[in-house]
């Protein structure tokens, strides 16, 4: 369990995180998003004991970091991805962490096998690619098999393959009973792991809300419907209160409805013994939802899409 009270930390003039309140619950993956600059990675410094905010207080497990004896047996952490510059191979950076904090070394053979760097364990880690090293970070963070992890940009420059395994893995660590909290940009990706999201801008909540109620208010709340018979639907919908109906020049057997779900229109159409094709639920893209949702937050907007500089170019 983690427990933001009014976190608050400024740089100067600067307040990266104003009076920031949330839990994170144990038992399912927390996603924590906001644009960049929104003041995640500040937070979850914050979270570990690494940056001491200007006000308000964090506990992980019902204390404050500091306050913990054996910190890494309670919290992993894995912060923003960054090149391991290391001589050490794998396996003796894990076994010089596991030493510092009284940890088995029956407990890294665990975690190398756990994450999948078996083969390259005794290869020296400073060549690793990025998604090995990451594998390193999480290890690294599960050395103390922690009840919490916190994981800063996990899937960051991983590939398909690599962004597949950690979202698996995070969602086991979750079912085990683990508090999970991974932050991201990319509200797709997040919309796939986690089950809960804490959103932030400029420091400020935006939202804390679970993935599916996220999605429903991602809901335009149209629907798409393709019928041979749609100039008799369309008149059927359009006799209905509230209902509006958009036909499609260029094909005809197209109609956007709004006012009306699905099953509606359905009955509606086996009522009068009309064939339908399709009957689609129109949603915002996740991505598209949550631009909307932190447009105001947005720290450097671009001023010139790319469109514009294109055309820009051309003439
Ligand atoms: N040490 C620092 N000194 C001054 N300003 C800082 C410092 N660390 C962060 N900031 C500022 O605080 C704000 C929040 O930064 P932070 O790195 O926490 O955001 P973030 O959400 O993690 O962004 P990103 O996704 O880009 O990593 C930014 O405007 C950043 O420039």
């Amino acid at each position: 369990m983690i427990e933001a009270v009014g976190l608050t930390k400024r740089y100067g003039p600067k307040t990266a995180v104003q009076d920031l309140s949330f839990s994170v619950r144990p038992g399912i993956v927390t996603g924590f998003l906001g644009p960049n600059g929104a003041g995640k990675s500040t937070t979850m410094r914050m979270l570990l004991g690494l940056d001491t905010p200007s006000a308000g207080h964090a506990t992980v497990n019902g204390r404050r970091y500091a306050e913990h004896a054996a910190p890494l047996r309670e919290v992993g952490a894995m912060l923003e991805a960054r090149a391991i510059h290391t001589g050490r191979s794998a396996f003796n950076h894990l076994l010089a962490l596991a030493a510092t904090h009284g940890i088995a070394r029956s407990r890294v053979e665990q975690v190398i096998d756990l994450v999948g760097l078996r083969e390259v364990a005794r290869r020296r880690a400073g060549g690793f690619s990025l998604g090995m090293g990451q594998r390193l970070g999480i290890a690294s963070a599960l050395l103390g098999d922690p009840a919490t992890l916190i994981l800063d940009e996990p899937v960051n420059g991983l590939d398909p393959e690599g962004i597949l395994w950690i979202r698996n893995l995070l969602k086991s660590l979750a079912a085990e009973g683990r508090t999970v909290l991974v932050s991201s940009h990319l509200m797709s990706e997040m919309a796939l792991t986690a089950e809960h999201l804490i959103v932030i801008g400029r420091g400020r909540l935006i939202a804390d809300t679970s993935v599916a109620e996220f999605t429903a208010s991602a809901s335009r709340g149209g629907v798409l419907v393709r019928t041979p018979d749609a100039v008799r639907l369309a008149e059927l919908l359009g006799a209905l209160p509230q209902v509006t109906v958009r036909t499609d020049a260029q094909d005809p057997h197209r109609l956007e409805v709004e006012g009306a779900d699905g099953e509606r229109i359905g009955r509606l159409a086996a009522e009068h013994a009309l064939v339908l094709f399709e009957l689609t639920p129109q949603q915002a893209s996740l991505e598209e939802a949550f631009m909307e949702l932190t447009k105001d937050a947005v720290e450097y907007e671009a001023v010139v899409t790319p469109r514009a500089l294109v055309e820009e170019h051309a003439a």
